[in-house]
């Protein structure tokens, strides 16, 4: 205090002059913040949020996990958020009414992608999730993959008793990863199970999108797999460029790597796609690329849209890349929920074996008039009830505690927080506040999940609050509160193949096999914060084998 007194006093007193020049440019200051200030139409509200710091916004606040800070942040401010990171205003949405208002009720407004730096590298700007296109073209390619996946849903199976094309494909290759996990166990004891999981689930978007399985071991598919994991790096991570644009200046290894890997898959992708419209017959779909190429044929030719080229190997492209990365991630989540509670795997296990002792019930030898004797006589001899047959999706319905628990483990984990970021495409107006055309929005899907007022004890991991009183059916309003899908009209479009992935997947492993941890080892749930959280990988996963099933059943 004496020393800044002293200090005026050396210099003598302030002249009228030095004021008024100090305020003259204290107003013009506050002049140009207010200039770069939206200004807002008369009777309406500004959204309100935090205030940030020049370049960088607040990135600070937001730190290393956006989804429990952007939660914590919205307690304050409200279900609407306005922040900036670095240069870039965005939105943050919570809360699920408010959600559904924009994505579903005001979906047109909300449906549009922003220009973001990273999202510009995947497929040349031409990706149908992550291009700034929301148009008539982004409309019709939109609708030719969602009737391609449609079509290739509900195509039979020609050689096996799966009910259809996608059974036969998942139950597959669930089939080889059990083989897979016993020969490691034998062979080492102990494994991980991210890197046998991540390839099966490759292989079953490869035999889906191209007819075709590969082995475990085959290079090829070793290759696919790198290149999609770099992808999802480049992409997932949230690149800071994306958000201080002069950083997109400055060189980048990872940007680097994946555009080398993407030039491979991409020929990959090309090379099939090329095999497949040589082989091409319209009453024979393969496979979805068979199905692509029949709905893109279509499209053409019922409306006058002049689609990208290149538009098949594009759209193989994103059901890869949106396909792979999140399925075993979500399959990765629910062996760590199994080895960490095994009471419930247990009770999927009993679940899993009173429907196939039903299923033998059925079986016309038990209706025979001496049917009690008979049933005495198998029971005692086959104690492996849950070996008859293996899992179908016809079945979901009667196992309503396994399909409970992949709900819990869904909003639980909520493993993709955020939906891929929107952005308004026009002047709206949410909850009677002002939103620009253009403005970045995060939707945050994890704050949705742990909500208290939808969820008691939100961070208790409990499948029972998906049941009903008697824990015989699922409760389904309960279950569409859970939001990892996204919703409205960029909702996506994997959602049921997804579903079934998981279940089929589930069911199968858990019907043969018991997982646990080895002795003395724990696993860390700590989510890492990406597009796709991922948990620590964990190398002392150990299996057993329960009984086998028939693989051609
Ligand atoms: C558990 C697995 C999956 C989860 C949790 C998931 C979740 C999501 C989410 C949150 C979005 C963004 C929604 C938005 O921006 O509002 C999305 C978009 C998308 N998903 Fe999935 N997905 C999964 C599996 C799949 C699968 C298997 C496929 C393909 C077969 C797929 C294809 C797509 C596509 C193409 C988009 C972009 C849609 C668009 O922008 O119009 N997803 N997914």
């Amino acid at each position: 205090m004496k020393a800044a007194m002293s200090l005026v006093g050396s210099q003598g007193i302030i002249s009228v002059t030095e004021v008024i020049i100090a305020s003259i440019i204290f107003c013009l200051i506050i002049i140009i913040i207010r200039s770069f200030q939206q200004q807002i139409p008369h009777g309406l509200k500004r959204i309100p949020g935090p205030r940030g710091y020049p370049l960088i916004g607040n990135m600070m606040e937001v730190g290393r996990n956006p989804h429990l800070s952007l939660t914590q942040m919205s307690r304050k401010y409200g279900d609407m958020m306005q922040i900036r990171i670095g240069t870039k205003p965005v939105l943050v949405l919570s809360g699920l009414d408010t959600i559904r208002q924009a994505l579903v009720k005001q979906g047109e407004d909300f449906m549009g992608r922003p220009d973001l730096y990273s999202f510009r590298n995947v497929a040349d700007g031409e990706s149908l999730a992550f291009s700034t296109d929301s148009g008539e073209v982004w409309r019709a390619r939109r609708k030719i993959a969602q009737n391609a996946l449609k079509t290739f849903s509900v195509s039979p199976s020609p050689t096996t008793s799966s009910t259809c094309l996608v059974e036969e494909h998942i139950s597959t290759e669930a089939d080889h990863l059990v083989i897979k996990l016993l020969q490691v166990m034998t062979e080492q004891g102990s494994f991980d199970p991210w890197q046998y999981m991540v390839i099966s689930v490759v292989n079953v978007i490869c035999a889906m999108c191209f007819g075709k399985r590969h082995s475990h071991n085959d290079q090829e598919l070793l290759r696919i797999v790198n290149a999609t994991e770099d992808f999802i790096e480049v992409t997932a991570s949230g690149n800071p460029a994306d958000f201080i644009p002069v950083l997109q200046y400055l060189p980048s290894q990872s940007l680097k790597k994946f555009k080398e890997f993407n030039y491979r898959f991409i020929s990959y992708l090309q090379k099939m796609v090329k095999e497949h419209y040589e082989t091409f017959e319209k009453d024979n779909i393969r496979d979805i690329t068979d199905s692509l190429i029949e709905e893109a044929k279509k499209a053409e030719a019922n409306a006058n849209i002049q689609l990208p080229k290149g538009k098949i190997v594009n759209l193989v492209n994103d059901i890869f890349g949106a396909g792979f990365d999140t399925v075993t991630t979500a399959l990765s989540w629910s062996l760590m929920y199994l080895v960490s509670y095994p009471d419930i795997q247990k009770r999927i296990q009993e679940e899993l074996g009173e429907l196939m002792s039903l299923i033998r019930v059925e079986m016309p030898l038990f209706r025979w008039p001496h049917s009690n004797l008979f049933f005495l006589f198998f029971t005692t001899l086959d104690q492996n009830i849950g070996r008859e047959r293996r899992p179908r999706l016809a079945d979901r319905s009667m196992l309503p505690y396994t399909e409970a628990f992949i709900l819990e483990m869904f909003r639980h984990s909520s493993f993709l927080p955020f939906t891929i970021p929107h952005c308004t495409t026009r002047d709206t107006i949410l909850n009677g506040y002002y939103i620009p055309k253009d403005l970045c929005v995060f939707i945050n899907q994890w704050q949705v999940n742990h909500d208290e007022k939808i969820w008691k004890d939100p961070s208790t991991f409990n499948p029972e609050r998906f049941l009903n009183a008697e824990g015989t059916e699922v409760n389904k309003t309960n279950g569409e509160k859970v939001l990892v899908f996204g919703l409205g009209k960029r909702k996506c479009i994997g959602e049921s193949i997804a579903r079934w992935e998981i279940f089929l997947f589930l069911t199968t492993l858990l019907q043969q096999l018991e997982f646990n941890i080895c002795d003395g080892k724990k696993v860390d749930m700590t989510p890492h914060y990406g597009l796709t959280m991922k948990h620590t990988r964990c190398e002392h996963f150990q299996v057993k084998q329960r009984f086998p099933v028939k693989s051609s059943q």
